[in-house]
């Protein structure tokens, strides 16, 4: 089918997720309307505190698991309820690296055999020679294909991962927290090579993580999550340099060793996605908050692609 050139790689409308509380309680509410959408070749980082859904978005964006309501499209085809050979193609075309990288491979095989499985799976018809290339592309030796995961650095097994999600040439990359694993100087060239992998390869990605300093290096979009909501959405430096919700803004002041930062209000904690604040979720936490943010919850502002949207009835003005 033709598709326009303004077809988004990805589209997801209105997603909602929860998963059953604790002892046959309340749900836990992880997403609550997620909107957003990415072109192909773009990059975009999804923000925000531990507990705000970030994984859990990732997760369905890469058809690992299904939203309880929502839509979501891949090239403009609907693929929220794919059937099994949908499905089958969609796992080839969106790829997830994990956290943890030492956890994602068999101890038992070396490197050049877990590269080659899913290469095997899908009869490509030279698995070696496709296997070096990503090798390559990740810039680790050939000499790695005889050992064992295991007898790698952290950094080598992090670029071994990403090698792996590689291998059957993707369309779409999902990196959840690529970097935290990491020692701080590994961190940089790992950010280096996600940054490589678009601009060289052209390879739509997105990134999770609540690392903020990294991001104006690694995608030029950001959505800012709260509370299974995205609460602030634009290019990664309009955001990050003049942000409009009080969220990102507190989020930037948090960072250490900012020079010349303002004395940050205190951060306070994520209220329990359980029992979301009513309005704004926001405004437990908020210096500017107002009687309406206590009951009603603000939109994102804007047309569903403007470039820049926060949802905040009181927006700083950047
Ligand atoms: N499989 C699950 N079963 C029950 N609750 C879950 C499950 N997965 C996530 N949650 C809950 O959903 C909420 C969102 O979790 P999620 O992992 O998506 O957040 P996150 O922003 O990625 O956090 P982190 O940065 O800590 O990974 C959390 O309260 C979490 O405890």
């Amino acid at each position: 089918m033709y598709q326009s050139m303004t077809t988004p790689l990805i589209e997801m409308r209105d997603i909602y997720k929860s998963f059953p509380g604790h002892r046959r309680g309340s749900p836990i509410q992880a997403l609550r309307g997620v909107s957003l959408s990415l072109q192909r070749g773009e990059t975009l980082a999804i923000i925000g505190e531990s507990g705000c859904g970030k994984t859990t978005l990732g997760h369905i964006m890469a058809r690992m698991s299904a939203p309880d309501r929502g839509q979501i499209l891949f090239d403009g085809i609907d693929v929220t309820r794919p059937r099994r050979r949908q499905r089958n193609a969609l796992r080839r075309k969106i790829q997830m690296v994990l956290q943890d990288s030492g956890a994602a491979f068999n101890p038992f095989w070396r490197v050049g055999s877990a590269l080659r499985a899913p290469l095997k799976i899908i009869r490509h018809a030279n698995p070696t020679q496709r296997a070096q290339e990503v090798l390559e592309a990740v810039g680790l030796p050939l000499s790695v294909m005889h050992q064992f995961p295991q007898e790698l650095s952290g950094g080598q097994r992090q670029r071994l991962n990403i090698a792996r999600a590689l291998t059957i040439a993707p369309e779409l990359l999902i990196a959840d927290e690529p970097t935290s694993a990491l020692d701080v100087s590994v961190q940089a060239r790992i950010i280096q090579l996600l940054a490589d992998l678009n601009t060289q390869h052209h390879l739509s990605m997105v990134v999770i993580t609540h690392n903020l300093a990294t991001v104006p290096y690694l995608t030029r979009t950001v959505a800012i999550m709260y509370l299974g909501r995205i609460v602030e959405w634009g290019a990664s430096d309009d955001v990050l340099y003049a942000p409009r919700h009080p969220y990102t803004r507190l989020l930037i002041d948090s960072l250490p060793g900012r020079r010349g930062r303002r004395a940050a209000p205190p951060m306070g904690e994520v209220p329990s996605p359980v029992h979301p604040p009513p309005g704004c979720a926001f405004h437990p936490r908020c210096v500017r908050a107002q009687s309406i943010c206590r009951e009603i919850m603000p939109e994102l502002s804007g047309a569903s692609l403007s470039p820049r949207r926060e949802a905040c009835h009181f927006p700083l003005d950047g």
